[in-house]
């Protein structure tokens, strides 16, 4: 696990009767975009709040930049926790500018980074009139105040509308291009986290259940659509893996070497077989799949 901008080792937290990690086992890698997904009540927030030192865990280690969480790798690192909180008679820039002295950094550069998250226009504005996604841009410019090599981000895009989605996508990405800094969101948009993320975890109960590059994990998940008459009489030629998708057509997981086997055996059979096409591997299918849910 070396090299591992956060490695968490069997994490656990419990609050009273409540088990928010049960002995998590993570690794965060350096450079890209890395996503935490998981069902409502995952452990989701609770890891991110050890990870910043909020709370401690009640047994386990999380290492930063490989030493122990303190407020000296803090430094190294922005980011917020479920929706960001701001004193509402200051101003964007004042926010700004206050959050950058409270981190010790007299020369901000609020202006660029009011920029840089499509603020600039509302600068002067007191926060207590911003919109949801408005404070979620706010929030992602201090995040950035200081240039941190790591950017953890709660559910980012909460409560914007799809133009607002779009900008904070190119801007996470841009963060971990450009900049060259490791970001590590939480998001229960699986769609967001596969266009955007590198590398994906998902929790489940408290535990870790699956995490690696997104390209090997969906790799393997490539099936044919088959739409055929009858389609139950098709689903049983192609085998235990097939399963029905709607009234007409299956999904077969199979390698693309054997789709032609495939189709002439249904053919053969006396199918009318209508189409056939390759649907890619996709997150919501893995997040499913690994969840139970
Ligand atoms: N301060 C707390 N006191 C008591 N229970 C808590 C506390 N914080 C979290 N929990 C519980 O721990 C579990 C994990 O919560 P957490 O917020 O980490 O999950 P999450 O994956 O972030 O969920 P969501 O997607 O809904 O934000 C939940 O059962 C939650 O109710």
């Amino acid at each position: 696990m070396t090299g591992a901008v956060i490695e968490a080792r069997s994490v656990a937290k419990r609050y009273g009767a409540v088990t928010a990690l049960a002995g998590l086992d993570l690794a965060v890698p350096r450079g890209g975009v890395f996503g935490l997904l998981g069902p409502n009540g995952a452990g989701k927030s609770t890891f991110l709040r050890i990870v910043l030192d909020l709370v401690r865990p009640s047994s386990g280690e999380v290492l930063l930049f490989g030493a122990p969480v303190d407020a000296r790798v803090l430094r190294r690192v922005g980011g917020f926790i479920e929706a960001p909180r701001f004193h509402p008679y200051l101003t964007a820039t004042q926010t700004l500018r206050s959050v950058a002295l409270t981190a010790g950094i007299a020369d901000a550069d609020a202006e660029g980074l009011l920029d840089r998250v499509g603020l600039s226009e509302a600068a002067n504005r007191r926060v207590d009139g911003f919109s949801l996604g408005m404070k979620q841009r706010l929030g992602i410019a201090c995040a950035l105040i200081g240039a941190p090599e790591l950017v953890i981000l709660d559910e980012p895009t909460n409560g914007m509308d799809p133009a607002g989605i779009q900008d904070i996508r190119r801007l996470v990405r841009d963060i971990a291009d450009r900049d060259g800094a490791t970001v590590l969101l939480s998001s229960h948009l699986l769609d967001e986290v596969q266009r955007i993320c590198d590398h994906v975890a998902i929790l489940d109960h408290g535990r870790l259940v699956t995490s690696g590059p997104i390209a090997d994990l969906l790799g393997s998940g490539d099936r044919l659509r088959i739409a055929a008459t009858p389609i139950a009489r098709a689903i049983e030629i192609a085998g235990a893996d097939a399963r029905a998708d709607g009234e007409d057509a299956m999904l077969a997981p199979i390698a693309r070497a054997d789709a032609p086997a495939l189709i002439a055996a249904l053919v053969g059979a006396g199918i009318a077989v209508s189409e056939a096409r390759w649907v890619r591997g996709d997150l919501e299918r893995l997040f499913f799949e690994r969840t139970g849910q």
